[in-house]
């Protein structure tokens, strides 16, 4: 929103998201050499061991410069731990981790400052509700942010009145992975087990949903490598985009009980500014020429 409505990200700002990036790329090497020796005893290879010590016990709140980043990319780029990282779904490596680590050498010179890509692309889990207003074609908007995961879920009541629309963000490429917070659930079931809750919930009995299905790109990759029968076993259909997408959509939406009000869905890549801008151009038109109108607003 900073980036298509605000007035972009000020240098204090981009080095503020330069520690967040540190951080990431340093949790994601810790987190791929961990998942190897919970499946491997023998070592990795003997000459880097003594890296792989070093790195495994870099605090996480360094700079990242030329020696640690060359430490890094020297275990990044290790045979056994690229065969780890093509698992990433399986472990809950984020798939923004391998980006970071392809553009180490530009990250850890001493003016690094993150472009708007790199921001977009780095992890920053929301916690608590943040606010955000903007205007646009005349009118004031609240955009209220939620975190996601399920220690989260309980602040979201606190924010459901006077809602005018909900919007829903999901994945389509977790349906082969499982939550983070309990490995035993995929992801895609419990995005839907929640869709179901909060379309149902009493407090938006009226009020419209837009749906987001989102990360597009990794969705395209991914349906080519791995059947949509991972997640749901009586899937009978072909694994494209197309018909892959489209089922899932359906599974969503039908769990909004009939007679509510409308769901309008929409397939996004949130790292994709141009397709971020277009889509909420459409969504404030939905806003504007439907929704209000349909409410007695305007
Ligand atoms: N490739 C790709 N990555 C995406 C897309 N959307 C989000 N991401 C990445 O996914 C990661 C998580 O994104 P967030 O926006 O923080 O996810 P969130 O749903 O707000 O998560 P919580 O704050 O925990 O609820 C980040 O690294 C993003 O860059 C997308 O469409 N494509
Ligand atoms: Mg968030």
């Amino acid at each position: 929103m900073k980036i298509i409505h605000g007035e972009g990200f000020n240098n204090r700002e981009r080095i503020a998201f330069r520690n967040i990036i540190y951080r990431n790329v340093i949790s994601d090497i810790k987190v791929l050499i961990e998942n190897y020796y919970k499946f491997h005893s023998e070592p990795l290879q003997k000459q880097i061991e003594t890296t792989i010590d070093e790195v495994s016990n870099l605090d996480f709140n360094i700079k990242i410069d030329k020696e640690i980043s060359e430490k890094i990319l020297t275990i990044w780029k290790n045979e056994k731990i690229q065969q780890i990282f093509q698992n990433y779904e399986k472990f809950n490596i984020p798939e923004s981790s391998e980006y970071f680590f392809n553009k180490i050498s530009e990250i850890d010179i001493d003016n690094y400052l993150p472009s708007d890509e790199d921001i977009l692309l780095c992890r920053v889990q929301t916690t608590g509700v943040n606010q955000i207003k903007f205007e646009s074609k005349g009118y004031n908007f609240t955009l209220i942010d939620v975190g996601g995961q399920r220690n989260e879920r309980r602040k979201w009541i606190n924010h459901f009145e006077n809602i005018l629309s909900v919007l829903f963000v999901t994945s389509l490429s977790e349906y082969n992975q499982k939550l983070y917070e309990d490995e035993s659930i995929n992801r895609m079931h419990e995005s839907i087990l929640l869709f179901e809750q909060i379309s149902n919930n009493q407090y938006f009995h009226k009020s419209p949903i837009i749906l987001f299905l989102n990360k597009v790109d990794l969705f395209k990759r991914k349906i080519a490598k791995y059947p949509l029968t991972i997640a749901f076993p009586n899937y009978t259909g072909g694994n494209t985009f197309e018909e892959a997408s489209q089922y899932i959509e359906k599974k969503i939406k039908k769990k909004r009980k009939k007679s509510k009000s409308s769901i309008y869905c929409h397939y996004t890549c949130a790292t994709n500014t141009k397709n971020v801008k277009f889509v909420f151009n459409a969504i404030q038109d939905i806003i504007l020429q439907q929704i209000l109108p349909q409410m007695g607003i305007l």
